[in-house]
């Protein structure tokens, strides 16, 4: 459906997208996901056609799209700030685009009304930009979207601006719609939970580069590099490098998930307990070991144990890396 080949962007001496290769298929909900500057929107706007790529293509059902303008590209792309018209009501935000293509009143009207209905927002349809709270700017911005019928989505953050309980149900609704519509969708998030939840796979970038790309369960399980072991997963894996207290030789990182180390007084890993984050359903343990490195814990909430309190920790899933490249091994 999308394919990207070698898709590379500069500005001045910034490379935002270097080489990237990457296939979309139809149907696919893919989410790019990365830190702050590692490129994800410059894809998506070299995807909308809003820029364009100094080497590479961009082709969509086989066709590279280098000369057909955005409004040509039959994708539509929602932006985290929503970009709606603030002099127009949502009725008008949403019409806006049909009356332009020349579609009769009545149908624009019927459309509108069924697209803010699917999302919740029929009852706003009176009601300007500055009257409606961010979630149900952001359910207008997304009703539009739906109103252009594009073979492909592109959105960029949609969900960024809100507060988490509207984030989580909007994730589920965004989900659910993605169910039913089976629209190609690239969705551009640096929100692990987004990109793990919401993607059939996952691309993690890192400095305009490809590092992984997979089903979410298996980048986690699997990750590729020490880049991604860090990246997916929060509190982040634990890395130690050359024959630390987790063993292994000097040239090789072993990493280990919060959740694969477990309190068990014959483990072999002696810790001092530094601090107990209580979060409810879990905590997560801080703790230093004799030489000096710090492994986070994972358990259940109440583990009974103190700050100050020696552990012993045993780790269960062991993962390695080499030690130079930060490769998987
Ligand atoms: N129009 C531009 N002019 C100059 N530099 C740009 C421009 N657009 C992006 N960049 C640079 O390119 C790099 C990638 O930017 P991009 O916005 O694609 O990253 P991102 O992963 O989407 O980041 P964020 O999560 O912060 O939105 C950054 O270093 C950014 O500063």
């Amino acid at each position: 459906m999308i394919r990207l080949e070698g898709l590379t962007r500069s500005y001045g001496r910034t490379t935002a997208v270097d080489g990237v290769d990457l296939e979309v298929r139809a149907g696919e909900l893919v989410t790019l996901v990365g830190p702050s500057g590692s490129g994800k929107s410059t894809i998506l706007r070299l995807i909308a056609g809003l820029d364009r790529p100094d080497g590479g293509r961009v082709l969509v059902d086989g066709v590279d799209v280098a000369g057909v303008p955005p409004h040509r590209r039959a994708v539509a792309m929602v932006f985290q700030d929503y970009a709606l018209f603030p002099h127009l009501t949502v009725h008008g935000n949403l019409t806006f685009g049909l009356r332009v293509r020349r579609v009769r009143r009545a149908e624009a009207d019927r459309r509108a009304r069924a697209a803010a209905d699917r999302l919740g927002i029929g009852d706003l349809l009176d009601r300007y930009p500055d009257q409606m709270s961010g979630g149900q700017r952001q359910r207008v911005a997304l009703a539009r979207a739906l109103l252009r019928d594009p073979s492909v989505y592109l959105l960029d953050e949609p969900l960024a601006s809100l507060d988490a309980p509207l984030r989580f149900a909007t994730r589920a609704d965004l989900l659910a719609l993605h169910r039913e519509l089976r629209t190609t969708t690239v969705h551009v998030t640096h929100d692990q939970h987004e990109a793990m939840t919401l993607g059939d796979r996952v691309v993690v970038l890192a400095d305009g580069r490809v590092r992984q790309v997979g089903p979410p369960q298996q980048v986690y399980d699997e990750p590729a590099d020490t880049f991604v072991a860090g990246f997916l997963g929060s509190p982040p894996m634990n890395l130690v490098t050359g024959g630390g207290v987790l063993g292994g030789d000097p040239d090789v990182t072993l990493g280990v998930r919060p959740e694969d180390l477990t309190l068990d007084g014959e483990g072999p890993v002696a810790a001092t307990l530094e601090a107990v984050e209580a979060l409810g359903s879990e905590a997560i343990l801080l703790t230093r070991c004799p030489d000096g490195t710090r492994l986070t814990v994972r358990t259940g909430p109440r583990p009974g144990v103190a700050p100050g309190d020696e552990v012993r920790l045993r780790a269960d899933r062991l993962h390695r890396f080499d030690a130079a490249t930060g490769r998987r091994r």
